[in-house]
């Protein structure tokens, strides 16, 4: 692995659409919070890589023992998840070369596999645009009318649902967010920023179940998939191994 490798990891969401007290980096999964098993699952990836961890300066759920990085810095959290890696992509500025490569990753997703990191670094040391991990379309997809109903059937052909992580040169991807933001663009992932500025970034595809904890049921969904990627069940928290 390279020794220019850096980790942003955005935790600073308040998870509303969980709809808990506690915001969703911090419910236990397996246990533990959900922001131990995606840094966890990051180290044993990239051992070697520096690590930005954007957190709401308010935030007092934290605990540094749950890093397991020996480099890493807290940078704090924007009102969007893009101002959260604007932030860390500027505390880098003093320390990151424009060709360094920057693995942004939702700490919302701690089902990501060491498999899946693996392949989209190597995918990533060889692009000269970056990319993400992404999986395919899986069902039939409807448009809807405003009122309930169906308007048309769209074709799910060539669409691709984007996940984390998402990797750039830290220069590039440090003028796409900043001109995203002059430019007064919402983008909710890396990729978009980069499409702005005509580039194409490399879709590799990555499992399914690196899903995003967004609603609550999926805080029981990724119990599971933990579990079953352990191969074991769900109430058996003795094994931590990812595959
Ligand atoms: N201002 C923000 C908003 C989001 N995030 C992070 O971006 C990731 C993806 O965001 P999302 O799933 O939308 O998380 P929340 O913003 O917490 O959820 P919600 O939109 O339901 O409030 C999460 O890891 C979240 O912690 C962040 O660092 N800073
Ligand atoms: C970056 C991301 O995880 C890709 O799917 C996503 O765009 C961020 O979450 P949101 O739900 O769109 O805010």
């Amino acid at each position: 692995m390279s020794k220019n490798l850096w980790l942003v990891v955005p935790a600073a969401g308040r998870g509303r659409r969980m709809g808990s007290d506690v915001p969703k980096q911090y419910l236990p999964l397996r246990e533990r919070p959900v922001l131990a098993h995606t840094l966890a699952r990051l180290h044993r990836a990239f051992p070697a890589a520096r690590l930005c961890l954007c957190l709401d300066v308010d935030d007092d759920h934290f605990d540094p023992a749950w890093v397991p990085f020996s480099h890493w810095r807290r940078t704090p959290g924007g009102s969007e998840r893009v101002d959260s890696v604007r932030y860390a992509l500027a505390a880098m500025a003093d320390s990151a070369a424009d060709s360094d490569l920057v693995m942004v990753h939702d700490v919302a997703r701690p089902c990501v596999t060491q498999t899946d990191l693996e392949r989209l670094y190597i995918a990533l040391c060889e692009d000269e645009v970056g990319g993400l991990l992404a999986a395919p379309v899986a069902d039939t997809m409807k448009r809807d009318d405003s009122h309930g109903r169906v308007a048309r059937t769209e074709s799910r052909c060539g669409l691709w649902q984007a996940q984390t992580p998402q990797g750039f040169r830290y220069g590039l991807l440090r003028r796409a967010l900043d001109e995203a933001a002059v430019n007064g663009l919402v983008v909710t992932d890396e990729a978009s920023a980069v499409e702005a500025l005509g580039l194409a970034p490399r879709l590799v595809p990555g499992r399914r179940d690196n899903i995003k904890i967004t609603h609550p049921e999926d805080l029981a969904l990724a119990e599971h998939i933990l579990a079953a990627q352990q191969g074991m069940s769900p109430l058996n928290h003795s094994h931590e191994e990812a595959p």
